[in-house]
């Protein structure tokens, strides 16, 4: 054990009841996560920081009772922290490799978390049968391709939520029309846990405005849907 992972103060405030936990895992990511290199040594003396707060602060934008997938969670970033946080949240860790789904499964057991489940998959394979009101991911993919593997998991009214750095507003705008093309939709950046964190979250907000199987209907099915209508009205 590095034993060398010491919450702040501000940890401390933002964890809350969680930080006995939340503890268990930065001790897990120090140890066992460096060893298998799911995290580089580096990132040690800055896990707080860099990467717990800054991920818990998206739960600012989870209701109470949310379905929420972490589309390659990686060592548990952010999803993990978001179960141990919120346990009101039911948390499904999306992650293709073997490795890492082995130490998410053992931190899940170890830290005793019922409200989250470990699913080894791509997320390009679970469209059919992964639902959800949030999907979250840090550091997976560009905005147009992770959209097109979020956007189908996601209920009416739900969003994905992509943890972004600096350049999120050029690259959202740059991804606009692509994103359109694939469901209908709203996307805007916001910046998350001001005055929690520093610098504050940027998050990729993308929020679809119809059931998953309405996804943007072909011209020849809105051809035939306006023939329906016209049809009624007579
Ligand atoms: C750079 S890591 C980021 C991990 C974590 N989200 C973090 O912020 O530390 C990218 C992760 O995405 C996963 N990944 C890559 N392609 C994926 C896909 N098609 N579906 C789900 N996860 C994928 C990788 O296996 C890897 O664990």
């Amino acid at each position: 054990m590095t034993g060398h992972v010491v919450p702040s103060e501000g940890a401390r405030e933002l964890f809350g009841e969680a930080l006995p936990v939340a503890q268990r895992y930065a001790d897990l990511l120090a140890d066992a996560g460096v060893q298998r290199g799911l995290i580089g040594p580096r990132e040690v003396p800055r896990l707080w920081e860099r990467h717990l707060m800054n991920c818990a602060v998206i739960e600012e934008l989870l209701p109470k009772g949310a379905d929420v997938v972490d589309i390659g969670s990686g060592a548990g970033l952010p999803g993990l922290v978001l179960g141990i946080l919120r346990p009101d949240l039911s948390v499904t860790l999306l992650e293709p490799l073997l490795r890492r789904t082995v130490f998410l499964q053992e931190c899940v057991d170890l830290l005793n978390l019922e409200n989250v489940t470990v699913r080894r998959g791509r997320a390009e394979e679970v469209k059919k049968v992964v639902r959800a009101d949030f999907v979250t991911a840090r550091a997976v993919a560009p905005l147009p391709r992770l959209a097109g593997w979020a956007l189908p998991l996601l209920r009416k009214g739900g969003s994905l939520l992509a943890l972004k750095g600096e350049q999120a507003e050029a690259e959202l705008e740059a991804a606009r029309a692509d994103l359109s093309k694939q469901r209908p939709c709203v996307a805007d950046v916001i910046w998350v846990g001001r005055g929690k964190v520093d610098p504050a979250t940027t998050v990729v907000r993308v929020t679809v405005t119809t059931e998953t199987d309405q996804a943007t209907p072909s011209r020849s099915q809105r051809a035939a849907d306006g023939r329906k209508k016209r049809g009624r009205k007579r």
